[in-house]
């Protein structure tokens, strides 16, 4: 289980989180949604220990972030990444895994063949387009053998057909492990509606009913509807 208790985090004057408690399961996906700056990044950063927090506890089946068994069992796919691009898919990706006990090599390379990057795997990752960069950690993360997973914008520049297969991917690998995605697509809340968490006010709350009523309601956090009234009203006048 994973366990947040009373976060608090700035960063100069600026307060992210207060107070925050969150609890997650052993399995099942976790999706967050929120507006852009609300701190979602940061949380999952937070959580992982690469963001430091001011008080408050953060623990992982009774594991801290500074601890190597931690390490060995989460994983991370960040929104904004940089990978060595002299390395080729494969040296890259054996060196990745290895840092992980319980990975899967002959599972990485059947994802690798169904994510359609199998062929590339001897090129180097300069070669790689966005699209291909993030399939190779997708493989990566399917086949670390980690049981908590943080995603950040995963859905981010890939192709309809690749965003359903990983959709699907998560769905079977969360009867193993937990998985927590951040997430802007509409389409995502309809199909991770079970446990969705939205970050408003420092604090993260979950939230219940249909994705449409959780789509109204990150659209009402953000003012959405009173900015797309301004903006018809702006050119009914122009
Ligand atoms: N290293 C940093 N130093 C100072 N402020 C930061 C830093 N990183 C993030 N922030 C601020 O913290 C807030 C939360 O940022 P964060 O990236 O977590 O938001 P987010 O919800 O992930 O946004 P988005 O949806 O745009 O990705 C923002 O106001 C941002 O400007």
């Amino acid at each position: 289980m994973l366990k947040i208790e009373n976060l608090n985090k700035t960063f100069g004057k600026k307060q992210i989180f207060a107070n925050l408690d969150a609890t997650f399961g052993d399995t099942g996906v976790t999706l967050i949604v929120g507006i852009n700056g609300v701190g979602k990044t940061t949380l999952l950063d937070t959580i992982l220990g690469i963001s430091k927090y001011n008080s408050g506890t953060v623990e992982f089946n009774g594991l801290s972030s500074d601890q190597k068994k931690f390490k060995e069992q989460t994983f991370y796919v960040p929104s904004d990444f940089f990978l060595p691009e002299y390395m080729t898919g494969k040296e890259y990706s054996n060196f990745i895994l290895k840092h992980y006990p319980n990975s899967n090599l002959a599972f990485f390379k059947k994802c690798s063949e169904w994510l359609g990057i199998k062929d590339s795997l001897n090129k180097t990752l300069e070669t790689y387009s966005f699209g291909m960069k993030k399939k190779i950690q997708l493989a990566i993360m399917a086949s670390s053998g980690t049981t908590l997973i943080l995603a950040d914008e995963i859905f981010n520049g890939l192709d309809f057909e690749t965003t359903i297969f990983v959709q699907n991917l998560l769905d079977k690998m969360s009867q193993s492990a937990k998985i927590i995605i951040v997430s802007h697509e509409p389409s995502v809340i309809d199909f991770y509606s079970e446990d969705i968490r939205i970050l408003n006010n420092k604090k993260l709350e979950r939230m219940y009913g249909t994705s449409e009523a959780v789509i109204e309601k990150v659209k009402k956090e953000g003012n959405l509807n009173s900015k797309l009234c301004q903006m018809e009203k702006y050119f009914r006048t122009a």
